[in-house]
C-alpha cells in the first residue's frame, strides 16, 4: 500500500467528540468493554480477517505528538493503514514511560491517553507490546481496553512464564505475540512458536523512536522464516524499529509481513503519512 494522510477534518479532537457520545448514549460503549465474550469476537475478528500473505504496516504511537494524538492517528487510519502499534513502557524493563489502558475508568478523562480512547476512536486494529515487568498482570485490563494483539517480551527479566502469558492472552480472546530483543536468540521462543500468534523481532534497542535499524536482525529474520516452515506454523512475523522505506524491502525479502513505522509511519513536525510499501 502507499497513501497519504489526509488532514483531520475538525478542529475538536475526534477522541473528544466520539467519547462525549459514548457518555451522552448511557455509556453503552463504555459497557461493551466490560463484557468478555463481545471484546472476544472483536479481537479474532479483525484480525483473522487479513492475509499474511500481504504486508502490514502498523505506524506507532510512540511518533506521534501526544498532545494531537487523537487527530494523528485518526489521520494514519484515513492513510490506509489496517493496524496501529501502541508501545507500553514501564520505566523498568526499558528506560521510557508510555500509557496504560486507562486510568480513569476508561476513559472518563477526554484528554487522558489510554488504549482505550485509542480503540474508541479508530477501526484500524490496535496491536499493543508491552515492554514491562510482569505483562500478565496487565493483560486483562489492556485487552479490556481494546487491545485486539496483545505482545509480550520472552525475556525472563520481562514474562517469567511466557507460555503461561500467552494462553492467558488467547485465553481473553486476543491474538497473542512473542516479542525478542535484538540480543535474544530464536531458541527463547521456539517452544511457544506453535501457540503464538505473531512473533516480533526488534530491530532496535526498546525503548525510543528514531534508533538506527540492527542490520544482524535481518538474519535473525530468515532464520525465524525458516523454524516456522520446519515447525510447519504460520504466525505473523513483525519487525520493529528503525524500519523506513529504504530498508523495508530487506526484512519483508527476509520473511517478515508486518512492519512498525515509527518515525517513518507519522511526523509529528508535518502531516502524517504512511509508509509506502
Ligand atoms: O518499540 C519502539 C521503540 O522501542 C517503537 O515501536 C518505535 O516507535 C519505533 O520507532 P522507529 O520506527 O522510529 O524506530
Ligand atoms: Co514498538
Amino acid at each position: 500500500m502507499a497513501a497519504t494522510a489526509s488532514s483531520p477534518s475538525s478542529s475538536l479532537c475526534a477522541t473528544t467528540v466520539l467519547l462525549r457520545k459514548g457518555n451522552l448514549n448511557g455509556g453503552g460503549r463504555l459497557a461493551t468493554h466490560s463484557l468478555l465474550p463481545q471484546t472476544t469476537v472483536r479481537a479474532t475478528v479483525r484480525v483473522d480477517k487479513f492475509s499474511k500473505s500481504d504486508i502490514i504496516v502498523s505506524p506507532s504511537i510512540l511518533s506521534a505528538n501526544f498532545s494531537k494524538l487523537g487527530e494523528q492517528v485518526k489521520a494514519v487510519e484515513v492513510a490506509g493503514c489496517d493496524w496501529i502499534h501502541v508501545d507500553v513502557m514501564d520505566g523498568r524493563f526499558v528506560p521510557n514511560i508510555t500509557i496504560g489502558p486507562s486510568l480513569s475508568g476508561r476513559g472518563k478523562y477526554y484528554f487522558e491517553p489510554s488504549v482505550f480512547l485509542l480503540s474508541k476512536l479508530l477501526v484500524m486494529k490496535i496491536s499493543l507490546l508491552q515492554m514491562i515487568v510482569e505483562p500478565e498482570q496487565r493483560v486483562p485490563d489492556f485487552i479490556k481496553a481494546g487491545a485486539d494483539i496483545v505482545s509480550v517480551h520472552c525475556e525472563q527479566s520481562s514474562t517469567i512464564h511466557l507460555h503461561r502469558t500467552v494462553n492467558q492472552i488467547k485465553s481473553l480472546g486476543a491474538k497473542a505475540g512473542v516479542v525478542l530483543n535484538p540480543a535474544t536468540p530464536l531458541s527463547a521462543i521456539e517452544y511457544v512458536l506453535d501457540v503464538v500468534d505473531l512473533v516480533l523481532i526488534m530491530s532496535v534497542n526498546p525503548g525510543f523512536g528514531g534508533q538506527s535499524f540492527i542490520e544482524s536482525q535481518v538474519k535473525k529474520i530468515s532464520e525465524l522464516r525458516r523454524l516456522c516452515a520446519e515447525k510447519g506454523v504460520n504466525p505473523w512475523i513483525e519487525v520493529d524499529g528503525g524500519v523506513t522505506p529504504s530498508n523495508a524491502y530487506k526484512v519483508i525479502e527476509a520473511g517478515a509481513n508486518a512492519l512498525v513505522a515509527g518515525s517513518a509511519g507519522i511526523k509529528t513536525s508535518k502531516r502524517p503519512v504512511a509508509l509506502p510499501v
